[in-house]
């Protein structure tokens, strides 16, 4: 299983550098590459295994943080009704988005960056998303929401983009224009 020794740190090449395309149908090494991926973010969220293994909790995790630049994302989370977006992916891709955007009032952290930076990031309120499962069929999910706002993060890593990227250097906790702030 993957733990946060398999998660490398701000500063680490991996992290700043654009990921290669899958080259589907998937291998069975990308296959179990991804489904490693989805465990431990499951495994990060419940609280026997998280104590037992030290690991931070996360709501998605993308290959780079691994040191596998390859375009493969997981994530495991509830939005605000409780509906669960639990999902492994190969080459998502945000195909269109709203123009209003949306942010987390409390700011966003990343199991590769140990230290808190505070600010709000601007993301898109809602993205329409193309990816292939880790079973090879293709999806199409619309997204709102905190889903959205995850899925944006992770593939940002994709791209070699940090969430800090995205703060205002002057004001960190600036209005941000056409947003609303996520509950
Ligand atoms: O890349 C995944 N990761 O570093 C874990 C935290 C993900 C995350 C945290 C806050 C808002 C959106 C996404
Ligand atoms: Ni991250």
């Amino acid at each position: 299983m993957l733990t946060m020794d398999d998660i490398v740190r701000d500063g680490h090449p991996s992290l700043r550098k654009p990921a290669d395309e899958v080259i589907l149908p998937a291998s069975d090494e990308d296959k179990e590459i991804l489904n490693k991926m989805l465990e431990f973010v499951k495994n990060s969220q419940n609280p026997e295994l998280a104590e037992k293994f030290g690991l931070r909790p996360g709501i998605g995790l993308a290959a780079p943080q691994i040191n596998v630049s390859k375009r493969m994302i997981a994530v495991h989370v509830h939005d605000d009704k409780g509906n669960l977006y639990s999902y492994a992916l190969f080459n998502p891709k945000i195909i269109s988005h709203s123009i209003e955007r949306a942010y987390l009032p409390g700011g966003e952290g990343c199991l590769s960056v140990d230290e808190q930076i505070p600010g709000y990031v601007p993301r898109y309120a809602r993205i329409t998303v193309t990816a292939t499962n880790v079973d090879g069929e293709k999806i199409k999910l619309r997204l709102k929401g905190l889903p959205a706002i995850v899925f944006q993060h992770e593939i940002d890593h994709l791209n070699g983009v940090m969430f800090y990227d995205h703060i205002n250097k002057e004001d960190p906790f600036a209005e941000i224009q056409d947003a609303n702030p996520l509950s």
